[in-house]
Formats: structure tokens, sequence, C-alpha cells
């Protein structure tokens, strides 16, 4: 102590302990503790170092001195010699180190804190066991600490070893709180990168889809997006949320039909420790991480009841209720909800909310299928073989056959550009040379007609054979000639044939004529069913 001041143990103790623990800033709490020790103590100088033995290395966290303080990270390996006292070490030691520089364990880092000639007061300290670090208290040049003064540093071990532990523990936080805002930077970036290049036709088949995403994407409504499976629905989602104002939110992606219904609450909504069996941490759920940012709900028609009930109350309250949660969180999303399905048929059957519809519908873009796009399909086609041959490592870039491209664009796409993308990647693997056919598409066009064909006559029901067909077509117009065959209304001058052919043929055919017709036709063949 100063000559003649008399200091009451228990107001030291609670005035640096006040100090030491008033920051997490492990640097300004130092600095405090420091000014008011130094009424008292002639210390001039503080600092914590922790002992990194896999390196044998001492690392100085924070320095103060009188004038303020500062935290860093000084990397000090220590000689054999100082590894071996600091390691061999077993009990708990405060000790007054004349010259800080004879030491083998404080010397060299005393030097590089130019304190070489320094005395100090160097302290373990300890926590629950832990060996934590070491706090040490330089004195003025030239003055030395004596046994009253380590009396008053050591009643500060604890106080010391709490505020070291907590600031270790706040700057991991922080560490990892940096790197997890690098790593979502870097993932936005990345996202941005794929989603924002790659979207084909903004000038042509899509002009209409974003101008409507340039006059909504700056506000906050929620937009639904329509259309057919693969039409580019997400790549549309990304569109809108990267040219908002929340492009630097997170964008989160649920896809209602892939999530169980069993898990769709906790998966939206996140849930608290213990609200089931199970929940062993607090889980955030993808509501609550989109805050800031996006939620984009695919195929919103597959939402279950329950969850529709539950969306619907974030979309007017904006808050959420995590399961087993006693209060709401505020959430700020903006939500971007599509599906291929007819939502209001969904509605009349009783499957889908009206009241969560209309909220949803608030801006609907429709995306058009790409057989009503087809201009976009040779830019498509040729991004989808840069693409992909990129993602197969191909050196050389295949070109397109002649008739490639018109192949691709004869064909109807029930699939859109997710059926081209795939189209594409299977004729890369097909065609290990330089160009691409398409071919299989020539032969799926084929095939297509053929089943429409099908399709077209099965309707009815009615036979396809040959004669089946003649026996119809002939019975149709002698009905319309009145079962004239011969003379400019007959039935052989519309068929173009000679009327003793097309009488033979009735004949072979079963087709009644001349008298025998009157009593079998009447104004209508419909009842005759002897074609099929
Ligand atoms: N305009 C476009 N330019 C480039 N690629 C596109 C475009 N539209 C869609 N794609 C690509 O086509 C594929 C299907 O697109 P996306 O997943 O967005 O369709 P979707 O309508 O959301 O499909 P689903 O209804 O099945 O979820 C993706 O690989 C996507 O990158």
């Amino acid at each position: 102590m100063t000559a003649g001041m008399i200091i009451d143990e228990k107001d030291f103790f609670r005035e640096a302990t006040i100090r030491i623990c008033g920051s997490l800033e492990i640097e300004k709490a130092l600095h405090q503790c420091l000014v008011y020790i130094s009424e008292f103590i002639p210390a001039d100088q503080m600092s914590f170092h922790v002992y990194h033995q896999e390196q044998g290395v001492v690392e100085t966290v924070a320095h103060a001195d009188l004038n303020s303080g500062k935290a860093m990270s000084v990397r000090t390996p220590l000689p054999p010699e100082g590894r071996r006292q600091v390691e061999e070490q077993r009990s708990v030691r405060i000790r007054i180190i004349d010259r800080l520089g004879d030491d083998p364990v404080t010397g060299p880092v005393a030097a590089k804190m130019k304190a070489s000639d320094l005395s100090a007061v160097v302290m373990d300290l300890v926590l629950e066991k832990t060996m934590l670090g070491v706090f040490s208290i330089f004195s003025h040049p030239g003055e030395r600490f004596n046994k009253n003064h380590i009396r008053f540093l050591s009643l500060l071990n604890r106080p010391c070893a709490i505020a070291l532990t907590n600031s270790l523990r706040y700057r991991e936080l922080r560490k990892l709180r940096d790197l997890l805002a690098d790593d979502n930077r870097y993932f936005q970036d990345e996202l941005r990168r794929l989603s924002g290049e790659d979207l084909i036709g903004s000038e042509f088949g899509l002009k209409g889809v974003m101008e409507m995403v340039r006059q909504v994407a700056p506000l906050d409504s929620p937009v639904l997006l329509l259309g057919e499976t693969g039409t580019g629905k997400e790549v549309i989602a990304n569109a809108i949320h990267n040219s908002s104002r929340r492009k630097q939110g997170p964008f989160i992606k649920v896809n209602c039909g892939a999530i169980p219904e069993t898990l769709m609450d906790s998966e939206l909504f996140g849930y608290e420790k213990g609200a089931f069996t199970g929940a062993l941490s607090q889980k955030r759920g993808r509501i609550e991480r989109a805050d800031g940012g996006t939620l984009f709900l695919d195929e919103i028609g597959e939402l279950p009841g329950e969850a529709q009930v539950r969306l619907l109350r974030v979309l007017q309250e904006k808050e959420i209720d995590r399961l087993g949660g006693t209060r709401s969180v505020n959430v700020d999303i903006r939500i971007i909800a599509a599906t291929h399905r007819n939502l209001e048929s969904m509605i009349d059957k009783g499957e889908f909310r009206a009241d969560l519809y209309f909220r949803l519908r608030v801006f609907p873009i429709l995306i058009p299928p790409l057989r009503e796009r087809k201009t976009d399909i040779p830019a498509l086609v040729r991004h989808f073989i840069l693409k992909k041959s990129h993602e197969m490592k191909r050196l050389i870039i295949p070109d397109l056959a002649p008739g490639a491209i018109d192949r691709l664009m004869a064909y109807h796409w029930p699939g859109n550009i997710r059926e081209l993308e795939n189209a594409t990647e299977r004729s890369l693997i097909l065609n290990p040379g330089n160009t691409l056919f398409f071919k299989e598409i020539g032969s799926r066009i084929s095939s297509t007609n053929k089943q429409d064909r099908f399709k077209d006559n099965t309707k009815t029901g009615e036979s396809l054979e040959l004669d089946a067909v003649v026996c119809r077509h002939i019975k149709k117009i002698m009905n319309m000639c009145g079962n004239r065959v011969e003379g400019e209304h007959g039935a052989a001058k519309i068929l173009n044939i000679n009327p003793s052919t097309l009488r033979k043929r009735m004949k072979k055919l079963g087709i009644p004529f001349g008298r025998k017709a009157a009593n079998r036709f009447g104004s209508s063949s419909k009842g005759d069913d002897s074609c099929r």
C-alpha cells in the first residue's frame, strides 16, 4: 500500500471485482481494474495470459496500462525449461518475480512486452479445477511488490478467473459468429451467382414474368408463383429475393411436399428444449431462420391443414410460436409460395384453406410452360450444355448437330425446363463425341404422336381396324345421303368411287343397302354397332 493509505479488504475486493467483471471486453475490464488498483498498489500494467500445452506457447490475450487496455493474441513459444515448469506445476501459485527477464517462463513473454526489467506478481488462475491462465501485475519501474500487495492481489484470484473464462468464451463466440457471417455471405454470393446469372429467357419467353418480378421485388408483399412442374418457379423466387431489399438476408426454402406431415410443424416453427421426447435442445424452425430474408414455400398445395392454420397466423401476426414455447417470437419475413396445383379447386374440395389462399395470392405470377416459350429452347439448351459439360469435367464443349434444335423445338416438353436439362445431360452421356444429336427426342416425338392418336381413338372406345373404320365411314355417308348410293347426291359421288365398287365394298362389310337398308337405317346410324 502507498504510505499512510488504509484500505479495507472487503471494499478492495468489491470495487476491484466490479471492475474486472464489469465488461465482457476484457481489455476494458482490465484497464478499469488497473486504474482502481493503482491507487493502492504500485501497479503500472496488467495482463492475462493463456498457456497452450500442445504447442508450448503462451498467448497474451489482453494487456492494460494506465492509459488504455488492448485485447490481443500475442503468442510466445516457451523454451523447454519454461514448458517443463508450467506443465509439471501441480499447485496454484502466486509468486513475486523480482526481474521478469530472469525467469524461464516469464522471460520470453516479458521480452516481447519490453518489460524484462520490471518486477511483477504472477498469479495462476484456476476455476473448477481447471488451470485457465495467468494474471500478471507489473510494478512501476524501480519499485518492488511486497507481501502485503500479494495478500490484496490474491483476493482477486477468483474474480479474475471468472472474468478470463467469460471473456475467452465471448471471444470464441464472436469468432464463430464472424465465421458464420462470413460463410453466410459466401453462400449467399454463391447462390446469387448461380441463380442470378443462370436465368435464361428474361428478355424473351420470361419477359412478362420478369416485368412482374421487377414490380413486386422491392415490396414486402407475398408472391404466389404458379406454373407446371419444372418451369422455373424456384429460379424466379430466387430472382425476386435477389432484387429485393432483403437480398443480404437468408433465402430459406421449404419443400412442403417433401417433409413428412408429422415433422412439418417442428421444421417450420421449431421447438423448445423438452417440447417432446427427443427435443434435447432448442431448435429454430425454418420460418425463424428466414428472419430478415425470404421464406420460399415450394409445393404449398401439399401443406397439411394444421400447418396451414399456423402459417396463416404468421402471415397475420408476423410472429411464430415454437412447439412447447411459452412466448411468441417476432419474425420479419417475406413469403413466396409456389405450386403446380390448382389451389382454387383444392379449396372447393376442402383441401386448402381459402383464407390462407387469399393471403398468399396478393401478387400471383404465372410462369408459362416451355411449350409456350419455345423461343427460349436454343439458349436454354446451350446453357445446359455448358453447365453440364463443366460438371462432367468435359474438356471440349460439344456442339449441336444440324437438325437437333428442330427436334428439340418440335417436342412438347411436359416436364418443362427440368426435362430439357435432364435430356441435355443424358445426351451428353450418350454422346461422348463433340456433337449432340438429340435423336432420342426425335423418337419421343413420334411415340408421343402415336400415343396421342391412340388416345384420341380410344377415347370413344371405337375399334382401330381398317375395315371397322371404313365401315363406320361408309355408314355415316350413307346416312347423310338418305341411303342413296348413286346420283348427284349419292354416297359414291361423295366418297369419290364407282357406285358398283361401293356396293361391292358394302356387301363385303355387311352394310345393308337398297331395300334392306330401308329396314335397318333410320335417320341416324348411332344405334348400329355392327362395325365395332
Ligand atoms: N429460366 C431459366 N434459366 C435457366 N435455368 C432454368 C430456368 N428455369 C428453370 N431452370 C432450371 O430448371 C430446373 C427446374 O427449375 P425449378 O426447380 O426452379 O422449377 P420448379 O418450377 O420450381 O419445379 P417444381 O415445380 O418441380 O418444384 C432447375 O435446375 C433450374 O435451374
